[in-house]
């Protein structure tokens, strides 16, 4: 008779037990039974690696495997989950890990947009996974589609919310009349910012995840430093009082591309108009268009931050990688071999919204129609807003809201300069990209 032994623990180590580790912790708890199920496997917490073990912790987290030795313990797993952000000493840790033959998760998207490749190469050369499904877009099952289900198709763009706090402080703005800082205060509050918003609000986080999206979608190394970000620190309430008025929601938009020019990557606020799946996307929900020559079509959508939705990718990937200690086997390994240039930012095509003042007399339309006709750029609307009431503005001024058809940055920008030129025109309020038409 062959012996029954039961399957040996696989030792699980936690790196940062901050808003996602709690959740890690909680849910490797309550659902060991059936994750060990799933795996064929026990998985055994062995340890949590914190700052100050002595901090005040939730509950769920046994204060007997905190440790501040987080060095030490990833010598004594199989699989190591890192949630502690930031570079290093991250990267370290992550390299020790695979170094020791472990596995490793990790949310940490800035340190992947960062120096994603040593860290994948380190791990092909250990014949050891990395999986990093929660560092784009939470919950939402998208690293694993891109690299997985669509590696038979050819992926040509990827349009997303990619950001929970910036979506969450732009909806607010637009629906409850909120300010940006205390917008960004209750999506502290709540769990979804980064420790420093600043990596929301300036488009930081969602230009991480566009270089991972981009360098899985085109099998190529696209990095941080290569997606044109602008965050939303310079939208107004104006802003989003103009877009609704002109059907519109401010989203902030995340667009991977491949064009002639190679792969170009950008995040910047722009307006989607009201009809567009993406303007419907609320709160701090993400979505993810993804558009593929046999495919067509696809879109993601769920909650892209949080310590559960973000745990819940987390634990996903735990589970592949601990299935393959059992099973054997590997995941895919970093995939670049298109090596695609990256395509200047001034080479983008998109569409503006320029709202401007300008003098009310007969020609001034005239003057700033043929600055764009001069440049290439065709008018698709202008709409004359009403004259200011007395009192509420100067007399005399017309407000002007000009929508354009596709032009290039380089010809739009040139275009407003020109525009702010004008001795008729006296204020360039607002220049804003139009996505998504
Ligand atoms: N919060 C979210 O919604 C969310 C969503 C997706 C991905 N992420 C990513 O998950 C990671 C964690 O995010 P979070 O929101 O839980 O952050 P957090 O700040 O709440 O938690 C991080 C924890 O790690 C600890 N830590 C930092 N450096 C450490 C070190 N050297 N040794 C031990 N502990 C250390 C911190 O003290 C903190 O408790 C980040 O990479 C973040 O980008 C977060
Ligand atoms: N701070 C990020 C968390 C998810 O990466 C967001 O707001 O989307
Ligand atoms: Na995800």
């Amino acid at each position: 008779m062959v012996p029954v032994t039961a399957p040996t623990a696989l030792r699980v180590a936690l790196l940062g037990c901050g808003v996602v580790g709690t959740q890690v912790v909680r849910l490797l708890t309550e659902q060991s039974a059936d994750l060990a199920a799933r795996v064929g496997a026990p998985l055994e917490l062995v340890g949590v690696a914190v700052r100050d073990a002595s901090a005040p912790r939730d509950p769920a987290v046994d204060r007997a495997l905190l440790t501040e030795d987080a060095e030490g313990l990833v010598r004594r797993a199989d699989i190591v989950i890192e949630v502690m952000g930031g570079i290093e000493p991250a990267r370290s840790l992550l390299l020790s890990a695979v170094a020791a033959g472990a596995s490793v998760v990790t949310a940490n998207k800035a340190l992947l947009a960062e120096d994603g490749p040593t860290l994948y190469r380190a791990a092909d050369e250990a014949g050891v996974d990395v999986y990093y499904e929660a560092a784009v877009a939470g919950a939402i099952p998208i690293v694993r589609p891109v690299r997985e289900s669509l590696a038979g198709d050819r992926v040509r763009r990827v349009l997303g919310i990619l950001n929970g706090t910036t979506n969450y402080v732009l909806d607010q703005m637009t629906t409850n009349g909120l300010g940006l800082d205390d917008a960004v205060r209750q999506a502290q509050a709540l769990g979804y910012a980064e420790a420093d918003p600043t990596a929301d609000v300036e488009g930081f986080d969602a230009a991480a995840k566009a270089a991972i999206l981009a360098s899985l979608a085109f099998h190529t190394r696209v990095r941080i430093d290569d997606v044109s970000r602008e965050g939303i620190s310079s939208v107004t309430a104006d802003d989003v009082a103009w877009a609704a008025q002109t059907g519109h929601v401010i989203k902030l938009l995340a667009i991977c591309e491949v064009t002639d020019e190679g792969v170009s990557a950008r995040v910047h606020p722009a307006l989607v108009p009201s009809g567009h799946p993406l303007a419907t996307v609320r709160g701090a929900f993400n979505a993810v268009f993804v558009e593929a020559d046999a495919a067509g079509e696809l879109m993601f959508y769920g909650r892209g931050a949080g310590g559960a939705p973000t745990a819940s990718a987390v634990l996903g990937d735990v589970v592949s990688v601990a299935r393959h200690r059992v099973l054997g086997g590997k995941g895919p390994a970093e995939s670049h071999y298109a090596q695609l240039p990256i395509a200047s930012p001034q080479e983008a095509v998109t569409r503006y919204q320029i709202r401007l003042e300008v003098d009310d007399r007969p020609g001034v339309l005239a003057q700033v129609a043929q600055l764009f006709a001069e440049r290439g750029v065709s008018i698709e609307a202008v709409r004359q807003a009403p004259r200011p009431a007395a009192g509420d503005g100067p007399a005399g001024v017309a407000h002007l809201v000009i929508t354009t058809h596709d032009g290039t940055e380089t010809a739009l920008a040139a275009t407003v300069a020109a525009i702010e030129g004008l001795d008729a025109v006296q204020t360039v309020t607002s220049v804003l990209r139009v996505e998504g038409a």
